[in-house]
């Protein structure tokens, strides 16, 4: 539940830039997440993502610009910014010789956790690592691995968690643990920061949605409004003739007998089906396709960039 004591922004992100040479990674991003949110940054391949998950985490410097994990400035207030905040990352690095019990009290270790046994249970449990627990990295499937990486970002309980693409490569099993698990911790207050390239996943998940672009935000609010603003609601039909001429206008021929005919609302359903009954077309097959992120993504990225 809400906690007055907490602040009520978890990540804040104002004015950071980096440059790696001749590229500008991030050209001025500003962003808050509020806590408590389950938030997807998105974005295509080389857009800003990790450099800004990198910056959050203090691994890499912002050329200029700040950043705060739960009121902690991420340079000036290294030590409170880097508690605060778990990142599983997007690549797999452990050190091969180690165990996964001794990989995450490692971990535990560098947070100054010595009888932390109990939470490395837990999370042994909930990520399905138990049978795995003496064995070493270098054992491990790749999708196990991952797991592990969930679990070393989650041994210090940060209220504040990043997941950097955690689903890519990672069969249909480990997926529904992971999300039921991050679920479990948002609902018992975890802020969660998700970047994904799995649309669907950030659409069912998610609360609130920045897309970036060359570096920039070029998009941020609430998956519905997202949704609303960006996205259409879609009949299909397949009919035996040719489609009413009341109908043609705002339809698309998919071929096969199918039409594709935007609709904003049940209603728009019940009329488009009236105007084929008058015409006396047969359904044979027909459909509503609910709005989709994967749209709105393509839209936005599809738009020209300003000044350009
Ligand atoms: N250490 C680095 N040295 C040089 N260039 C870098 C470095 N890290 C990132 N970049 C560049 O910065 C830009 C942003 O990369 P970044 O990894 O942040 O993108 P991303 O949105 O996470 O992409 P992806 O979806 O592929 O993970 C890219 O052009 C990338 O090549």
């Amino acid at each position: 539940m809400a906690d007055p004591s907490q602040p009520a922004i978890a990540v804040a992100v104002r004015g950071v830039a980096k440059r790696y040479g001749a590229v500008q990674a991030l050209a001025g991003v500003d962003l808050e997440v509020k806590r408590g949110e389950f938030f997807a940054l998105l974005g295509p391949n080389g857009a800003g993502k990790t450099t800004l998950i990198s910056a959050l985490g203090g691994l890499a410097i912002a050329d200029s610009g700040t950043l705060t994990v739960m009121g902690h400035d991420v340079r000036t207030d290294y030590r409170a910014a880097r508690r605060s905040v778990g990142i599983v990352p997007q690549e797999l690095v452990f050190d091969p010789f180690f165990t996964v019990r001794e990989t995450l009290e490692i971990q535990s270790g560098y947070f100054g956790l010595r009888d932390n046994g109990k939470w490395i249970d837990e999370l042994l449990s909930k990520l399905a690592l138990v049978s795995k627990a003496r064995a070493n990295m270098r054992s491990l499937s790749g999708g196990m691995k991952r797991r592990v990486m969930v679990a070393q970002a989650l041994v210090h309980r940060p209220p504040v968690i990043v997941l950097d693409e955690p689903t890519a490569g990672v069969d249909v099993e480990l997926r529904r643990t992971l999300w039921d698990f991050v679920r479990e911790l948002n609902a018992a207050g975890h802020t969660i920061v998700l970047t994904t390239h799995y649309l669907e996943e950030a659409q069912e998940l998610c609360s609130r949605i920045a897309m970036m672009r060359d570096g920039r935000i070029v998009a941020l609010d609430t998956t519905a409004n997202l949704l609303a603003a960006f996205s259409e609601r879609v009949l299909r039909v397949k009919i035996n003739c040719e489609l009413p001429a009341s109908l043609v206008a705002s339809a698309r021929d998919e071929g096969g007998g199918w039409w594709r005919i935007p609709v904003q609302d049940s209603a728009h359903v019940e009329d488009a089906l009236a105007k084929l009954r008058a015409a006396g077309a047969a359904v044979e097959s027909l459909e509503v396709a609910e709005p989709e992120l994967e749209q709105v993504f393509l839209k936005i990225m599809r738009q020209r960039p300003e000044g350009s």
